[in-house]
């Protein structure tokens, strides 16, 4: 008889706000090839020779103004949601991170060692990219093969139209703006370069992210949108939509965090806050369905430089939506999806 359990995975963040672990954190995360996806001379050229150099100063600012007592928010919120989990379900749960110190190999470990020997391995994101589930899913089989042969592997898909999920994560929504008289309700994705888009269309000619599409291949359907972030993003934003039953015209998506000079997905973020704010809005509210845990990007990116920059062209109110966390709901929903796999 198999023993089964759960590995929760989400990204990670350095073990301090100090630049010399934002540092090492940057070093491992950027030399990813499905996070930067060029060649590794290219890939040393450019995170060794240049952005480790640069950015790990500016980041360790931005990671000071949102850390915790307890630690970085994303891993805090993590094993928040960890604990609660473990609380509804019979199986052993255990968290790892795809970059810095819990490592996957811990976290499998972690199983092996309580007995495990078939794990049900939860990425916690709503949708897949190159960049976040595939590299979770690539680096785990590796492990598994070198150092666990004998264990079994599966994992939750893309959950980004799953109704309950909807229905959860637009319950949220609606209990955030209770009472709030907003004009716009903005849905901020994690962005990816365009190029990422492409290469992960099965189908090799559907999807043009690239703005002179305006979204027309999202919208038609194909086995690409299997795996084509950008589908599954404006597909969220579409189900919560009819979900809340939101007018046409006063919610829309737009894609934050570019790096780098390539064209990444559009609309950006800041630049749509920029306009709603030239535009006339005057109360707005943000949601980054992208992420399971706020971190530094919903945290500052968002709640801090968000909110200046609609200030800044004349905006008064920006109301920032908590990503799901551990929220009640949300850990309920998990625990019955865990317990739909037991019964497989
Ligand atoms: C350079 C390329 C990057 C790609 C592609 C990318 C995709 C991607 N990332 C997330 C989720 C998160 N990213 C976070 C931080 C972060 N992301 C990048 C770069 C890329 N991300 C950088 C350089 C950083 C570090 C912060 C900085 O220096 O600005 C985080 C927050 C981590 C934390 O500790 O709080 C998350 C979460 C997704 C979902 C995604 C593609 C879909
Ligand atoms: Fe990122
Ligand atoms: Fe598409």
């Amino acid at each position: 008889m198999s023993k089964k359990g759960i590995l929760l995975v989400n990204l990670g963040s350095p073990d301090s706000p100090n630049p010399k672990d934002v540092k090492r954190y940057l070093g491992e995360f950027l030399m990813d090839e499905r996070v930067i996806d060029v060649p590794l001379w290219a890939r040393n050229l450019l995170v060794k020779g240049i952005v480790l150099n640069t950015r790990p100063k500016a980041s360790a600012k931005a990671y000071k103004k949102i850390w915790w007592e307890e630690g970085s928010p994303l891993i805090v919120l993590s094993e928040r949601l960890q604990h609660k989990v473990q609380g509804k379900v019979d199986f052993p749960v255990a968290l790892a991170m795809r970059y810095g110190s819990m490592t996957i190999k811990k976290g499998i470990q972690e199983l092996v060692n309580k007995g495990v020997d078939d794990i049900f391995l939860i990425p916690l994101y709503p949708q897949y990219a190159m960049a976040t589930t595939e590299t979770i899913l690539v680096l785990a089989e590796d492990i598994r093969q070198q150092h666990f042969p004998d264990i079994k592997i599966s994992d939750l898909k893309a959950f980004y139209n799953n109704l309950d999920y909807i229905k959860v994560l637009s319950k949220r929504i609606a209990k955030e703006l209770e009472g709030k008289d907003y004009e716009h309700l903005l849905f901020s994705y994690h962005g990816v370069p365009e190029r990422h888009i492409r290469k992960s269309d099965v189908t090799k000619s559907h999807c043009d992210p690239s703005p002179k599409s305006c979204g027309k291949c999202c919208a038609t359907t194909s086995p690409a949108h299997e795996f084509c972030y950008r589908h599954q993003c404006v597909e969220v934003t579409r189900l919560v939509g009819d979900y809340l039953n939101l007018k046409e015209g006063t919610y829309s998506s737009s894609f934050q965090s570019r790096l780098g000079f390539d064209p990444w997905l559009r609309p950006y973020t800041d630049r749509t806050i920029e306009r709603l704010g030239k535009e006339g809005v005057k109360n707005m509210a943000i949601v980054t369905p992208a992420f399971v845990s706020d971190c530094l990007e919903t945290l500052e990116e968002i709640a801090m430089e968000g909110e200046e920059i609609f200030h800044e062209v004349g905006g008064k109110e920006f109301t920032t939506i908590p990503c799901l966390n551990d929220d009640d709901e949300w850990v309920t929903l998990l625990a019955q999806w865990i317990n739909e796999w037991a019964r497989i």
